[in-house]
């Protein structure tokens, strides 16, 4: 498993502003879109494409297109959602499937309450959208179904990520990616954290996401 931090300055600059706590919630929202529109640039830098040739006023010319079927993006609600356009933005023809899945917060434990993927992944370039890996209990666990569905090829775009949640990610996926003969799975996100407190908040972090997007449940 690759873990890809993006190191760019622009990057840098609208993470520290989403990190701020008087950031209001439109604010927070826009900015999430911002970062990831920059973060799929670096993610999908490896998306699968066919060599195809057009022909230009001028002359044929080799080029390359989307291979079909086309990636698929799975933002991870609620908070994945807010990633969902910034995402789309750059992969308008991308297929999109959904996951609900919230965490207990005593347990820490995720639980799924929708989903709304294909039955068959079988061969599929899958892109997970969620902000926040912190246990990596939620991300694991939404990797591990892609990748019983036959997904082969998945991304995670975070826009952070706690230490402890990368290494549970790799310790949980390792055994059911070594059995997939050619299964790849990246992690890309703005910025690797310092820690997880003893409520599995990063540190620094941002807060809660969900919330600082969407308001108080
Ligand atoms: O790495 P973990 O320890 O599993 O925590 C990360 C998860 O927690 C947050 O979602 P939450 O469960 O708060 O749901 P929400 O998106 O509805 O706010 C976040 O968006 C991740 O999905
Ligand atoms: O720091 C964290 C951890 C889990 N979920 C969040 O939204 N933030
Ligand atoms: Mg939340």
């Amino acid at each position: 498993m690759e873990t890809h931090v993006v190191d760019h300055p622009l990057v840098a600059h609208k993470l520290t502003t989403l990190r701020d706590v008087r950031t209001d919630s439109p604010t927070f929202r826009r900015l999430t879109d911002e970062l990831v529109t920059l973060l799929a640039y670096e993610a999908t830098r490896d998306v699968w494409v066919s060599e195809v040739t057009v022909d230009s006023p001028l002359a044929p010319a080799p080029g390359v297109q989307l291979t079909r079927p086309t990636p698929l993006v799975v933002p991870i609600l609620r908070a994945g959602l807010g990633m969902l356009d910034g995402m789309t933005r750059l992969l308008p023809t991308a297929e999109v499937g959904f996951l609900g899945m919230a965490r207990d917060e005593t347990t820490l434990q995720p639980a799924t309450y929708a989903d709304r993927l294909p039955q068959d992944l079988s061969g599929r370039q899958c892109y997970v959208l969620d902000p926040m890996l912190a246990t990596g209990g939620t991300l694991a666990a939404a990797l591990q179904l892609l990748v019983d569905r036959g997904a082969e090829h998945v991304t995670a775009i975070c826009l952070l990520a706690a230490p402890e949640g990368i290494e549970a990610v790799r310790d949980r996926l390792s055994a059911a990616l070594g059995e997939k003969h050619g299964a790849s799975l990246r992690i890309v996100t703005a910025a690797l954290d310092d820690r997880l407190n003893e409520q599995g908040f990063i540190v620094p972090g941002l807060g809660d996401a969900g919330d600082r997007l969407y308001g108080l449940v």
